[in-house]
């Protein structure tokens, strides 16, 4: 992807492309932090960047402050400490505050937030006030046309499925072409056969206009669709930032982990490099001997068996669940206090199979130090 950090300000508007793309800039948050009152720190110090042109998805659970650090950034909210920058320039700061409207930062809402009674074209050229109204008209149906819906520019909104009206909200969005792109809960509102299809599309549009987008979600798998990285915040706070495939294969505690997947956690001592559980013993490298460990794995990990095999545990079948290729297999073992859940390939038990044996793929397990944040 060709990548440049002017921003819109910089290239100016005499300068802009003909195929409407915008200068993606670098965002920059630099030591958030936040209050809404006394006593309750929604965001504590969170420094994380968004880098032009990328893909960056805000995930955590609700609550955790995703919405708000989106708000700062588009100027709608104050941080109480720390700054937001802009191609390293300060929009946001002790000393500065640059308005909404000047930030070159584009806001889709989670609920699209389209005027009923403005038809589409209008929607879509609510921003552009700065232009002449042929220039306004012109650049409302470029963005129209970039997400294929300029057949509908004399439509009303009401006409139109959930997801053509996410991508009006976008067209909006990027009318003004701004250099970064903040989208809250973008997918949230939609039917969720349509989800998989508006995503791929989403992504597509946000490619080709080449904005640096910050998209806020609670759901693992659309971070992990969605996102060139992913920061993950948990109570105000950034536990992990980087690629979905090391946030998966190397979480940085049992929270990340869990976040992503379902857990098997049992809490063991580290003995001779290695961990005892109810499905086995573990290698736990790194750890000190004699150190309390959280070991968790991942259903995916189990496999099962109807008759005994080296190194599996006896275990006995308390529920399966069918869910086609695969089925979810929940199995009491000996020394485990809770079921453990494992998803196995359909076909792997016979129907009737009661007491089984399980065994776990060693590459799929993690182990953890015992923190009271992994308790
Ligand atoms: N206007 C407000 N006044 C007081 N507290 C607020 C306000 N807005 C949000 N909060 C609180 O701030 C915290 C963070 O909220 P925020 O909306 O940023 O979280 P979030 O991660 O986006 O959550 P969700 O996924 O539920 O939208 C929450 O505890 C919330 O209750």
């Amino acid at each position: 992807m060709t990548q440049t950090t002017r921003s819109r300000s910089e290239s100016g508007r005499g300068s802009r492309s003909p195929a409407g793309v915008s200068f993606a800039a670098r965002l920059a948050f630099d030591d958030i932090w936040h209050t809404f009152g006394p006593g309750a720190e929604t965001l504590r110090g969170v420094s994380v960047t968004a880098e032009p042109g990328e893909v960056l998805c805000l995930l955590g659970p609700s609550g955790s402050g995703k919405t708000t650090l989106l708000r700062i950034a588009a100027g709608i909210e104050t941080q109480t400490r720390g700054r937001v920058l802009l191609n390293d320039r300060e929009i946001a700061g002790p000393a500065v505050f640059v308005p909404p409207e000047k930030r070159s930062i584009g806001l889709v809402f989670q609920d699209f937030a389209l005027f009923p009674h403005y038809t589409i074209l209008d929607n879509v050229r609510f921003g552009l006030t700065a232009l002449s109204s042929s220039e306004a008209k012109r650049e409302a149906m470029t963005a129209l046309s970039r997400v294929g819906l300029e057949h509908h520019a004399r439509s009303f909104p009401h006409i139109l499925s959930g997801g053509e009206q996410q991508r009006v909200a976008l067209a909006r969005a990027l009318a003004p072409r701004p250099a970064v792109l903040l989208l809250d809960e973008p997918f949230s509102g939609l039917d969720s056969r349509l989800k998989d299809s508006v995503r791929a599309e989403t992504l597509a549009i946000l490619r080709q206009s080449r904005a640096t987008a910050i998209i806020v979600t609670h759901d693992a798998e659309e971070a992990m669709r969605m996102g060139d990285r992913i920061a993950l915040l948990r109570d105000g706070e950034l536990v992990q930032v980087g690629p979905a495939e090391e946030l998966y294969q190397r979480p940085a505690n049992l929270f990340v982990a869990g976040f992503f997947s379902e857990l098997n956690v049992f809490d063991g001592r580290c003995e001779d490099g290695s961990v005892d559980t109810p499905l086995g013993r573990f290698e736990a490298p790194g750890f000190a001997e004699a150190e309390d460990v959280t070991v968790a794995v991942r259903p995916t990990a189990i496999e099962a068996h109807e008759h005994e095999r080296d190194g599996a545990t006896e275990a006995r079948v308390i529920s399966r669940r069918f869910l086609g290729d695969e089925e979810i297999l929940e199995a009491a073992v000996a020394g485990a206090e809770m079921p453990v859940r494992g998803r196995i390939r359909c076909g792997a038990l016979s129907p009737a199979a009661r007491d089984i044996w399980l065994s776990v793929r060693k590459s799929d397990v993690l182990v953890f130090e015992r923190r009271a944040e992994n308790a």
